[in-house]
Formats: structure tokens, sequence, C-alpha cells
């Protein structure tokens, strides 16, 4: 059995993180570890299309282990990430008689993670929660405590920082995840090495097949690397002051693509991984960096993911989208910009005819 633990280093918030084969069937006794026990009631969340093949997989355990437990299902994809499924849970949670000693259990994706952890953040005002991830994208939105929903005019614009308790990824799960999501999920552990580590993204290179074939120990390695990188940046910046903004790159356009188009065109994983090209070539063109946008195109397309920026949006409703982007001070467009392979800066005041030439050369194949 496969069994690799990390810790997000946060003081007395400190959680660990989890990652290997079969954990569910530990789940009571991992939350023990963390002070939560059968005196606590448990809301696990999860959506439509995870609840079929892992429910009854975290809940038999529990109420074996005498946890009173119920499990709210929100419908798959990212439409769920709205104020009208939190207020939803939140009435479930109020009639299933949630306390301020109750905890929440997110089940799935990034899209349950942020929905559930938000739920858990504002609830009563607050209360434990815990991640397990079922997408390897989640690697990502498990660790770090973003919270929240999105906004049809802004990709999570309404959230919370809230840490979860602990990361419980049983990589078991990754059997059935569809080879669109698991692709999607491969652009944020591109993006983790792209920002910090080098060879890790040559790595990520020499083993895509093998990762595509979903090789359980190759698999495990990236998710613990990818986590790596990610625990060691909110552990020295929780609130995004300054150094987290990093874990940002790709997204300034990234989250312009999903905004611009009702976040149904492309997934989080793929926007993003557009958004990486884009901000590669800006990088080059702003000067920060030389030849990186090539390997990037190219590491990002051997793992399947979109690369050039194929549907008709308007360079005015991105640049309006860019200039509403959480990182954007005093109207000024923020974008990580890489420079090198496996390093980025934040850079300020990026001129708009830059991004513009950017996007058009984004849109070339
Ligand atoms: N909080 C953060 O730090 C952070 C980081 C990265 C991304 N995110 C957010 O995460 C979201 C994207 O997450 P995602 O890519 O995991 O999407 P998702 O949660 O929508 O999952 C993708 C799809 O796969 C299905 N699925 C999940 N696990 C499965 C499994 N094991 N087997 C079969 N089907 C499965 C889901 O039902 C869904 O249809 C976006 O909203 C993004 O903004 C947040
Ligand atoms: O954890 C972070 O910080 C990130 O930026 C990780 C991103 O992959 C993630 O998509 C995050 O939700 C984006 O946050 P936002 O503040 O830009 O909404
Ligand atoms: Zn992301």
């Amino acid at each position: 059995m496969i069994m690799r633990t990390l810790e997000v280093a946060l003081g007395d918030r400190s959680y660990p993180i989890v990652v290997g084969s079969g954990l569910y069937a530990d789940l009571p006794r991992w939350l023990q570890l963390r002070h939560i026990t059968p005196a606590h009631s448990l809301l696990v969340v999860t959506d439509s299309s995870v609840a079929p093949h892992y429910g009854k997989r975290v809940l038999t355990p529990l109420e074996s282990a005498g946890y009173r437990v119920q499990m709210s299902v929100v419908p798959a994809g990212e439409a769920s990430k709205s104020l009208d499924q939190l207020s939803r849970l939140v009435e479930e949670a109020i009639r299933f008689g949630m306390d301020r000693d109750s905890a929440v259990l997110a089940l799935g994706g990034g899209v349950v993670g942020d929905l559930a952890g938000f739920l858990a953040a504002v609830y009563m005002r607050g209360i434990r929660f815990v991640q397990l991830p079922t997408t390897l994208l989640a690697h990502d939105s498990s660790v770090g405590g973003k919270t929240g929903v999105n906004h049809p005019l802004g990709k999570n614009m309404i959230g919370a920082f809230h840490q979860p308790e602990l990361v419980l990824f049983d990589v078991d799960t990754l059997a059935t995840l569809p080879e669109r999501e698991l692709a999607s999920g491969f652009a944020e552990v591109i993006k983790h090495a792209l920002i910090a580590d080098a060879d890790f993204a040559m790595w990520l290179e020499q083993h895509h097949e093998a990762l595509l074939r979903r090789d359980p120990t190759l698999l495990t390695e990236a998710i613990v690397r990818g986590c790596a990188i990610k625990a060691q940046v909110v552990a020295r910046d929780e609130r995004e002051s300054g150094l987290r903004a990093i874990l940002n790159y790709g997204h300034t356009i990234g989250h312009a693509l999903e905004a611009a188009t009702g976040y149904r065109r492309w997934t989080h994983g793929e926007a993003v991984a557009i958004g990486m090209v884009g901000e590669a070539i800006l990088g080059e063109l702003v000067g920060t960096a030389r030849d990186v946008s090539g390997f990037t195109r190219r590491l990002l397309a051997l793992y399947g993911l979109p690369v050039t920026l194929d549907e008709p949006l308007s360079d005015e409703e991105l640049l309006t989208l860019m200039r509403r982007d959480k990182k954007a001070r005093q109207g000024e467009y923020v974008f990580v910009l890489p420079k090198g392979i496996g390093t980025v800066e934040v850079k300020k005041g990026v001129e708009e005819r830059v991004i513009r030439e950017a996007l058009r050369r984004l849109k070339e194949e």
C-alpha cells in the first residue's frame, strides 16, 4: 500500500496532507487524530458523479465507527460553485442539526472542495472541514484554504480563506476520473512545476505516457510533488500578501476565459493551460523571459491540453475581466510572468497594448 504524508505548516493550524491508496477504510482514525470524534456530526458534501462511486465507501466506515453523518449531493459541474448551492447546503446543515462542533467533509473535485470549504467557512461563522479530493486537479484545490463560489462577472469572486483540518487524498478514486478531467488536473501539476521546479517539469515531460496511463507510483509522485510546492508557498504567505500570487500563474488569462464563456467552454485546467501559454508569450514580450512559450506549449500538448485560443472572444471583454482579477490594484493589470522554466515573478502595470499582442499570438496555431 502506497502512503505519503506532507504537512502544511501554519503553526497551530498546521494540517497533514495524506496521499495514498485504500485510505477511506481508515477515515475514522484519521478524523480522530484531528480530534473529530463520533461526538461530532458530519456533513459529507459531494456531487452527483462522485456520490455513486465513493459515497458509500466514505459513509460506511464513518457509520460503523458511530458517527452521525449525512450526505448532501450537488449537481456535478462548475455551475454548482454558486450562492444558490451554498444556500441549499446551509439549509441542509441547519435541518440536520449541525452545530459549531460539527464538521464538513468535501468529497469530490475542486468544485465540491471550494463550495463545501466555503460552507464550512461561513456556517455559524466557521466550523471545521476536511478535504477528500477525488480529481487530480484537487491536489491543488484541496490545499491552502482558498474557498468560495463564482459570480457571472468573475471567477471565485465570493469566498474566504479557511484552512481544512486534513487533506486525505485516496488515489484509488482517480481510476474512474474521465480522461479529460485527468488532463485538466495535469495543467495544475504542470503549473506547479513551471513556477518552482524545472527538474519536475522535465520529469513530467519524460514520464507523460506512464502518467497518462495512471501508473499509480508515478501519479502519487506527481501529486506529492505538486502538493509539496503548494504547501511551501501557502506556509510562507497564507493570505496572498505577496509570494502566494505565483500560484496564480496562467490564471489572469485563464479565469477571464472561463468567465467570458460562462464557465462552460473549458474546464478550469484547460483554461489555465491556455492562460499559461498566453502568459509565457507575454513574459517574452515584456522581457521577463526568453524562449519559454515553446516548451510550455509542448509540455501541455503532451498531456492533450489546449494551447491556443480558438474561441472568438473580444479582447475588450477579456481585458475588462483581467482588470477585475483579484491580483489587480488601482486599475492596473497584474500578471505572474515566467523568468525561465521553474521560476516566475509577479509583474504589475503590464501595458494593455502588449497584452493585446500576446492575445493575438495566443490565437495563432
Ligand atoms: N481553492 C483552490 O486553491 C483551487 C485550486 C485550483 C482549482 N480550484 C477550483 O477547482 C475547480 C475545478 O476542480 P476540478 O477540476 O476538480 O473539477 P470538478 O470538481 O468539477 O470535477 C470534474 C468532474 O469530474 C467529476 N469527478 C470528480 N471526481 C471524480 C472521480 N473520482 N471519478 C469520476 N468522476 C469524478 C466531477 O463530478 C466533475 O464532473 C474550479 O472551480 C477551480 O476554480 C480551486
Ligand atoms: O491557491 C492559490 O493561491 C491559487 O492561486 C491556486 C489556483 O490554482 C486556484 O485556481 C485558485 O482558486 C485561484 O484563486 P483566485 O484567488 O485567483 O480566485
Ligand atoms: Zn487553478
